[in-house]
């Protein structure tokens, strides 16, 4: 369980990354960077609908489960998009220490 503990979405963008175009014929990973950003963005969807169908039925293991496939299917989309992980982790971290709510009165209005 060490190990585990150990992992991070750091080291999941980084196996994205080198699977990306890998050209295995057996990657998802390489298969989805090929079909592009409208496949890997509505596989994103789909399991985002799965996460929110097991949360709410309390499926517990059906959340953990869907909830690892949409984070990686997350990272997928931002390397496809060019973003990476580190420019989120700077965006939540500069929210740290300010209410949501606070937050969301900020935002420009329109
Ligand atoms: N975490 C994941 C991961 N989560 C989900 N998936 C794949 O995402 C795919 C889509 O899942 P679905 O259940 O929606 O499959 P489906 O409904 O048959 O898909 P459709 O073609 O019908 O749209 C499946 O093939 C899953 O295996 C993942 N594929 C890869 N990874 C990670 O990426 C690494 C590299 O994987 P490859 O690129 O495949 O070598 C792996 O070692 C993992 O660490």
């Amino acid at each position: 369980m060490t190990a585990m503990a150990e992992f991070s979405l750091s080291d999941l963008e980084k196996i994205v990354g080198e699977r990306a175009h890998s050209g295995d014929p057996d990657s998802w990973t390489a298969k989805l960077f090929a079909r592009g950003i409208d496949k890997a963005a509505q596989k994103l969807g789909e399991e985002a609908v799965e996460t929110v169908i097991a949360a709410v039925k309390g499926d517990k293991p059906a959340l953990v489960s869907e909830s690892a496939d949409l984070i990686y299917h997350w990272l997928v989309v931002l390397g496809l998009s060019g973003v990476p992980l580190s420019d989120v982790l700077r965006e939540l971290e500069g929210r740290t220490g300010r209410s949501g709510i606070a937050e969301k009165a900020s935002r420009p209005k329109g």
